[in-house]
């Protein structure tokens, strides 16, 4: 099926109360893994590529990156019948997010919660006028995405976690599709120095507010096997720690509809090609080590898949 709009994939997750991944690529080998994840669980997938993938791809070219990362993302939704959809993650820069919506892709993220309110607003306003125009949907964030931490700081922290009634002011002003609100997590795979915990309570607000479908930012698990296997083939991943899979899981009750994910791929693609090498010394062709970790890459997505209850919404 169908290269489709990002929006048409999370307006049916919001009303059927579900989540789906929104997956980081920079490459060909987690595109593969995603989309058979996708398939093997019957599942729509969101494919997100950040600024800086777009600049890998075009190997310094940002219309070169974006047209590949569409006709790479396109062509491989053609030949298969799941929802697949092609996102840019966290765009700041404006020529980066026009060269993604002439590209072709089906959504993209205007990121400009580090500037006062009035800003974003302006700043959202403005992709979502163009975007809209050519059928092109748009995430923004409000808040700034920082991990809560026991015993420090708790109201400098809060502080930077989303006000609901900023949200629904936003919801309103900017006309956008989805929203990312920050309530707690962080990029990367040191989230929490102390237990993982989310402000629940806030993201239910902003639900409440706006019935948006809502995104969860650094939304990877970090789970311990694949930490564990990483670390067993010389890994240094100390003090790793991710959101654990039941408050992902108790995320989506409270109304997160999109949940992004890089880190989690990237550990378990970078765990098993350890593994690979350590006992294949002598292997140099790209085709078979790159087998295995793709395999895990695979099944740690559709793992997700199934935890966030988008298995068989394709
Ligand atoms: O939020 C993300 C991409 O926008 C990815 O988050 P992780 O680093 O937790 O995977
Ligand atoms: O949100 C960040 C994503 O994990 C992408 O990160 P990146 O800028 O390293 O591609
Ligand atoms: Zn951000
Ligand atoms: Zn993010």
């Amino acid at each position: 099926m169908p290269y489709v709009n990002t929006k048409e994939i999370l307006e049916r997750a919001n009303k059927e109360f579900y989540a789906v991944p929104a997956l980081n690529i920079n490459n060909l080998e987690f595109l593969q893994a995603i989309i058979d994840a996708g398939v093997e669980e019957h599942s729509p997938v969101i494919i997100e590529t950040s600024e800086g993938a777009i600049k890998y791809a075009g190997n310094g070219d940002i219309k070169l990156g974006a047209k590949l990362f569409v006709s790479m993302v396109e062509s491989y939704a053609r030949n298969v019948d799941i929802p697949v959809s092609l996102h840019v993650d966290h765009g700041k820069n404006f020529k980066i997010i026009m060269a993604a919506i002439q590209a072709g892709y089906s959504s993209v993220m205007i990121d400009a919660s580090e500037f006062p309110f009035e800003k974003n607003v302006a700043e959202t306003k403005k992709i979502v006028e163009i975007a809209h125009s050519l059928g092109v949907s748009v995430e923004a964030e409000l808040g700034r995405l920082v991990g809560i931490e026991d015993n420090v700081a708790v109201e400098s922290h809060e502080a930077a976690l989303v006000d609901p009634d900023e949200a629904k002011l936003f919801a309103e002003e900017t006309g956008v599709d989805f929203l990312a609100p920050a309530i707690g997590t962080s990029h990367g795979a040191f989230k929490f120095k102390g237990e993982a915990r989310l402000d629940f309570a806030r993201l239910k607000k902003v639900k409440d507010l706006t019935g948006l479908p809502l995104v969860l930012h650094g939304a990877s698990s970090v789970p311990e096997d694949i930490k564990k296997l990483a670390e067993t083939y010389g890994a240094d991943f100390k003090g790793a720690k991710g959101v654990p899979g039941e408050i992902l899981a108790e995320s989506v009750k409270f109304g997160i509809n999109k949940v992004n994910t890089d880190t989690d791929l990237r550990m378990a693609f970078i765990a098993s090609l350890r593994e690979f090498l350590s006992k294949n010394p002598g292997e140099f062709d790209p085709r078979k080590y790159f087998k295995t970790p793709k395999e895990l890459v695979k099944n740690v997505i559709r793992e997700r898949l199934r935890l966030l209850g988008c298995s068989n919404k394709a």
